[in-house]
């Protein structure tokens, strides 16, 4: 049978040169591994608010969402993730950590001293060329 195909966006939440890292929960699927924060996207949801809704119930928090980053898929073995990473940033910094047993701000160039969730590798690669101080918000 084929494989379901799940849908979820995340988060590079960006602070001056930095974006947030997070680790998943020990007792979650990909426990222990390092993501982009964010979930699966719901029917007749978009993107943007997808994330802004799994923010405020991750961390408390409300974003502003910006530009696509770059879009990946990997094949695991309870489905296929389709994983859409955007820019964003925080309005409020509440960080209640509910999914997460830690977060970190890293420079792109510090990305590699952590291990991410498989489909987020080629994600985390493109970013790799992509300057983060110079990320622009529509809002200024
Ligand atoms: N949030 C997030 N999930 C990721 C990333 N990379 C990656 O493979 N995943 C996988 C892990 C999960 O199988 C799926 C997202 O599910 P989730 O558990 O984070 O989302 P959720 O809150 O909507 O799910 P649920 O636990 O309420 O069912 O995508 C990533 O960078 N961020």
């Amino acid at each position: 049978m084929a494989k379901k195909l799940i849908k979820v966006v995340g988060a590079a939440l960006v602070s001056g040169d930095k974006i947030l890292t997070t680790k998943r929960n020990s007792d979650r699927i990909l426990g222990d591994l390092w993501e982009f924060p964010g979930g699966k996207i719901e029917p007749n949801e978009t993107p943007q608010a997808a994330l802004k809704r799994e923010l405020e119930e991750e961390f408390d928090d409300e974003i502003i969402v910006g530009d696509h980053i770059a879009t990946a898929s990997y094949e695991y073995d309870f489905g296929i993730v389709e994983l859409s990473v955007y820019f964003a940033k925080l309005v409020t910094k509440n960080f209640e950590l509910i999914a997460h047993s830690e977060v970190k701000w890293r420079t792109v160039d510090e990305f590699d001293e952590i291990t991410w969730a498989p489909a987020d590798v080629p994600i985390v690669e493109a970013m790799k060329q992509i300057k983060i101080e110079d990320v622009k918000f529509d809002d200024k």
